[in-house]
C-alpha cells in the first residue's frame, strides 16, 4: 500500500464545511483511506495577499492508486465542490494538493512531488509536524518559542518561519 500525504485549503464560503466534505470525499474512495489528520489552522494567505483568511490541514492516506490517479481524484473533488480557477494562489473554495507519495520523486508536467513549494509553507509544515514528524526536512522542531523551521546553508541556520 502507498502511504500520501495531502494538504487541503479553503478560504471561500463555509470553510470548515469545505475541508469536512473533502475529507470525507477522500475517505469514501474505495481505494483510499484516511490514517491521520492533523489540526485544522487558521492561516494568512501566501503568495497573493489580498484574500480571506485559509483553514488549512495535513492528512495522511493509504491508497493503492498511482499519485497520477490519486491527482485526478484530488482535482474532482475541488471540482465537485465549485473550485474555480482564475487567480494563482488566488481565493478557493477549497484546494487539495500532493505533499509526498511514499517517497517517490516525480517531476511531470502536471505533476511534481514532493511538492516543490511545501517548504516555504507554515500553513503545510506545522500540521505535517503534527502528523508526521519525520517526514519534514531539513529541520523543525518544537521548542519554547513555538514551532521553529529551519534549513542549514553552508553550515548556517537559517529560519524558514516561526509559528504559535
Ligand atoms: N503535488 C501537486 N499537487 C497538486 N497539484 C499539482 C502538484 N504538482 C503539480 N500540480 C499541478 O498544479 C496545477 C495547479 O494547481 P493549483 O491550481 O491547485 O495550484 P495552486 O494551489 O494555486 O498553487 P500551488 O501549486 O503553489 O499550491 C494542477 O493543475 C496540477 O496539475
Ligand atoms: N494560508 C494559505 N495561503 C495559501 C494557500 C493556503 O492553502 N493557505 N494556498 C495557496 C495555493 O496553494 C496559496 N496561498
Amino acid at each position: 500500500m502507498n502511504i500520501a500525504y495531502l494538504s487541503i485549503g479553503s478560504n471561500i464560503g463555509d470553510r470548515l464545511h469545505h475541508l469536512t466534505k473533502a475529507v470525507r470525499a477522500l475517505h469514501a474512495h474505495d481505494r483510499i483511506e484516511v490514517t491521520a489528520i492533523s489540526s485544522i489552522y487558521e492561516t494568512e494567505p501566501v503568495g497573493y495577499t489580498d484574500q480571506a483568511n485559509f483553514l488549512n490541514l495535513v492528512l495522511r492516506l493509504e491508497t493503492s492508486l498511482n499519485p497520477f490517479e490519486l491527482l485526478d481524484v484530488c482535482q474532482g473533488i475541488e471540482n465537485d465542490l465549485g473550485r474555480v480557477r482564475d487567480v494563482r494562489w488566488g481565493p478557493r473554495t477549497v484546494d487539495l494538493d500532493i505533499l509526498l507519495y511514499n517517497n517517490d520523486n516525480i517531476e511531470s508536467e502536471n505533476l511534481t512531488v514532493p511538492h516543490p513549494r511545501m517548504d516555504e509553507r507554515a500553513f503545510v509544515l506545522v500540521p505535517l509536524l503534527e502528523i508526521a514528524p519525520d517526514s519534514i526536512q531539513p529541520g523543525v522542531a518544537i521548542d519554547d518559542d513555538g514551532v521553529v523551521c529551519w534549513e542549514t546553508v553552508d553550515g548556517v541556520e537559517r529560519f524558514l518561519s516561526v509559528g504559535e
